[in-house]
């Protein structure tokens, strides 16, 4: 798979697009004559403007798992539940709950995280317009799912959290899955 990148934003800039589509159209020659002999030819992928987009919602997100883990540090001085201990217990600790809710609102999210990073990045690929808009919308559902739970009721994590996580990260895996699906379908072709 080649990663390419082409930013068209002036007339020099339309020059050499054109030779990029000849570049193009003659690599999509090459890989039809190719075909027929049995070799798999990479699939051309340009990294677009929009895509920078996805990238930025990333760092947001990054952001946002930082803001939680202090959080959760502020919760340990605030409820006295200290280092290796993970989670309060009720029958040492009054606030074993509240503190238990803050971490596991951080720690839901971490549990999600890495399947979030992988659909909105390869998703993106493919729709790097929706993928940044969806990601975005999944950061934000993620605030109020910590929010909601930090509350100390773990109930309060529904009202938005988790129904707009869910509505967010469907939609990125259907973008990923386009992008799989596209792929196998133009080598098939
Ligand atoms: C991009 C990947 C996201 C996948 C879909 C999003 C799920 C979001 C969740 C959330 O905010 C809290 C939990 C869920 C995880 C999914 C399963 C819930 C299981 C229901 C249960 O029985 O507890
Ligand atoms: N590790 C999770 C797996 C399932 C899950 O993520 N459930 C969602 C409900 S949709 C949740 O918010 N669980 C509460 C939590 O993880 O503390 C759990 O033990 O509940």
């Amino acid at each position: 798979m080649i990663l390419a990148c082409s930013l068209s934003h002036s007339p020099v800039q339309g020059r050499k697009n054109d030779l990029h589509f000849q570049e193009t159209k003659q690599r999509k020659i090459t890989r039809r004559e190719e075909k027929t002999e049995g070799a798999a030819m990479p699939v051309p992928i340009e990294l677009t403007k929009e895509y920078g987009y996805v990238v930025l919602v990333l760092v947001a997100y990054a952001f946002l798992n930082f803001w939680m883990s202090f959080q959760v540090g502020k919760a340990r001085r605030k409820y006295k539940v200290f280092y290796p201990t993970m989670y309060a217990v009720g029958s040492e600790n009054k606030d074993a709950k509240l503190f238990n809710c803050v971490q596991r609102g951080h720690q839901n999210s971490l549990e999600v995280m890495p399947l979030f990073f992988a659909m909105l990045l390869l998703g993106g690929l493919q729709h790097p317009a929706a993928a940044a808009g969806l990601g975005a919308l999944y950061t934000v559902a993620r605030f109020f799912y910590f929010t909601g739970y930090a509350t100390g009721a773990p109930r309060n994590r529904m009202k938005i959290g988790v129904p707009l996580s869910i509505l967010a990260g469907v939609g990125l895996i259907v973008c990923a899955a386009s992008f799989g699906i596209n792929l196998v379908v133009r080598e098939t072709l």
